[in-house]
């Protein structure tokens, strides 16, 4: 596997960035990768092992895995963290019970020395449901602030209708021209 992608980023070339698209079950993580590439929903069944699509835009371009939960298929995380410039944090924004374990997920993550480098887009997703958590209260339980050593944004989103998706992209476009 490990192979594969260094094959596949040596295809593609510099400009091509890889992305591995992270959350707990049901977040919205493959909602939102196919909506990048199509402005229908695309109706998801739970997502075995994992979704890849090549995100082209006009100056770079996001090869993205979509991946299930660490704990599922850890004999080959290691495989995917090597090559990842950028993690993509879903997050439901309704599900306050499980935002503890999305905070000790992504301090783990971001410890693991593979990921040194990588930038964190944290999409705080479905912002259309009521009572939905809102960006300064996701923030405040992930403890985003205290994270000095990577780059990182949080952006509220829909993937239903695509709000906020575009915004998420931009900011990694300039991460990844910054770089
Ligand atoms: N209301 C609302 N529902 C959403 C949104 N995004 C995704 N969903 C729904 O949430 C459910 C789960 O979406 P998926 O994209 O399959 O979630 P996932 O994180 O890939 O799930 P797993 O593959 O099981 O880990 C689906 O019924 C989606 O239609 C959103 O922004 N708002
Ligand atoms: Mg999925």
């Amino acid at each position: 596997m490990g192979q594969l992608i260094a094959k596949l980023m040596s295809i593609f070339g510099n400009q091509e960035h890889m992305v591995i698209i992270v959350g707990l079950d049901n977040e919205g993580k493959t909602t939102i990768l196919y909506r990048f590439l199509t402005n229908e929903v695309v109706h998801m069944c739970p997502t075995i092992g994992s979704n890849v699509e090549e995100i082209i835009l006009p100056k770079t371009c996001f090869f993205m895995w979509d991946i299930v939960r660490p704990e599922a298929l850890s004999f080959i995380w290691n495989t995917y963290y090597s090559n990842t410039e950028f993690i993509i944090l879903v997050t439901d924004s309704m599900d306050r019970d499980w935002l503890l374990t999305t905070r000790e997920e992504l301090y783990k993550m971001l410890a693991h020395e593979a990921l040194r480098d990588a930038s964190v887009l944290i999409f705080a997703n479905k912002q259309d449901v009521k009572d939905s958590m809102k960006m300064v209260e996701i923030s405040h339980f992930l403890t985003l602030s205290t994270i000095k050593d990577h780059s990182w944004h949080i952006q509220g989103c829909c993937a239903l209708t695509r709000e906020g998706l575009p915004a998420g992209l931009q900011w990694m476009e300039s991460q990844a021209a910054a770089n």
